[in-house]
């Protein structure tokens, strides 16, 4: 039989598997330890189940689903390798360059109308149907750029998540999806007046209420390998809450997109964890809660950076873009003059312009300039992606639009 094991060296033999009557009978003698000890186990025990479930969980994971301190799991784990209960470490590869975009993909029905709307009567429209949601739409911009891609979306079991499927996958890895069985895949619904300009929107998007934060944490191994994150604001709060914050404690640089004012008021109202918030005057307004003046709009920005943001851009329209970091830079870019046919989409090619740029390492201002080639080229298609986007055409609006221009206009309002 074995001499008799301290206190000590008995904590070392539990877990292990060699409990002998001799060993119980010891630990009798002191029962506080031994319920101590046990309740180490049942931890120790939770947190090999959660590490054979997911060999790359991190201990601030672990952390969450138990409750714990991120110290305490250390400790728990530093027990669990000297008993050899963990003989190492997964290896940590670095981030990808990877851009992943989380929200909504629809289908977009946009009706045009010849001239003006007439109120309270019928008007004669002509329907055109395209993919659309402000997250798929960034990432089909992405890709057709030649980012590396990914689309974490819900869509339901029916002909139009079929549609969204098959088409954006050319584009994006899809894998990380949702299928959301017994709902229907978002659906949008614009009308657009004689000038391109949208009068009103409708969006049918209950599926997105469907989606809870649990299924974000399903998919962080993918999520959380990516050099950039794209959120758009179609899920619930607390999705978008659970985002931010896993984003800014594993310092995943992240923009966010606001998709609409209703919708735009989810944000929290602690902005850390944001890198960069792309927003339009009106969503803008909705987010701050303060008046855009395109005179001054320090003001507004500097109620966002009280709040923890790093970065800003707020679209104008066909005033272009205002875009601010918390270090006290900012500048405006006009928009290029186009020949507008439908302004649906221009808001998401222009952060998909900025969000390229920004992953390619250039600064605020050219991250502008890019992204307001990607809206630029969108106005002047039909479709809420323009089909012709690709790398060799962005570098030549590029070039053709700002060449001669002075790209760092700091402080010029
Ligand atoms: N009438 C227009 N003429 C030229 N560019 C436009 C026009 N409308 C929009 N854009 C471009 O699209 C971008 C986004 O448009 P905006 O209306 O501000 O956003 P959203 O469509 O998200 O509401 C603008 O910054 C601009 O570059
Ligand atoms: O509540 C929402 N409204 C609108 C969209 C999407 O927004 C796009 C239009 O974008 P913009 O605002 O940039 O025109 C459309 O593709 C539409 O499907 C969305 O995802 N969620």
């Amino acid at each position: 039989m074995r001499k008799a094991a301290g206190s000590k060296e008995l904590s070392r033999l539990l877990p292990s598997g060699e409990f002998s009557w001799y060993n119980l009978n010891k630990c009798l003698f002191n029962k506080q330890k031994f319920g101590e000890r046990l309740m180490a186990n049942e931890k120790e025990k939770q947190i090999l189940a959660l590490i054979k479930k997911n060999p790359f969980i991190s201990q601030n994971e672990i952390a969450r689903e138990l409750k714990l301190s991120r110290s305490a799991v250390a400790n728990y784990i530093s027990s669990l390798m000297r008993k050899g209960e963990i003989v190492g470490r997964a290896y940590i590869l670095p981030r990808e360059r990877k851009i992943t975009c989380i929200g909504g993909a629809n289908i977009d029905q946009k009706m045009y109308l010849s001239g003006n709307i007439k109120w309270r009567t019928s008007n004669p429209v002509r329907t055109e149907k395209s993919l659309g949601g402000v997250a798929r739409n960034i990432a089909e911009n992405l890709g057709r750029l030649g980012a590396a891609v990914s689309l974490v979306t819900a869509l339901g079991n029916d002909e139009a998540g079929k549609w969204l499927q098959e088409s954006t996958g050319a584009w994006a890895d899809l894998s990380p999806v949702m299928n959301i069985s017994g709902a229907n895949t978002g659906h949008y619904t614009a009308i657009i007046d004689g000038s391109g300009e949208m009068i009103v929107a409708l969006a049918d998007m209950g599926i997105y209420d469907r989606v809870a934060a649990g299924q974000l944490a399903e998919r962080w191994n993918h999520i959380g390998s990516s050099s950039f994150v794209l959120l758009d604001t179609n899920f619930p709060k607390d999705v978008i809450q659970y985002v931010i914050t896993r984003c800014g404690e594993e310092k995943i640089p992240l923009a966010v997109a606001t998709v609409s004012v209703p919708k735009a008021e989810k944000l929290p109202e602690d902005l850390s964890g944001i890198k960069l918030l792309i927003v339009n005057r009106d969503e803008a307004e909705a987010v701050a809660k303060t008046e855009f003046s395109e005179k001054n709009p320090l003001p507004l920005a500097d109620v966002l950076f009280r709040r923890g943001l790093e970065k800003l851009v707020v679209t104008a329209g066909e005033k272009g873009v205002f875009y601010f970091d918390r270090s006290g830079f900012c500048g405006h870019l006009p928009a290029p003059e186009a020949e507008v046919r439908d302004v649906t989409g221009a808001g998401d090619a222009l952060a998909a312009g900025v969000i390229y740029g920004l992953n390619e390492g250039k600064d605020l201002t050219s991250a502008c300039q890019i992204g307001l080639a990607c809206s630029y080229l969108t106005v002047q298609s039909e479709k809420t992606v323009a089909e012709e986007l690709n790398g060799e055409l962005l570098a030549e609006t590029v070039r053709n639009l700002w060449n001669d221009t002075e790209s760092n206009m700091e402080g010029d309002f």
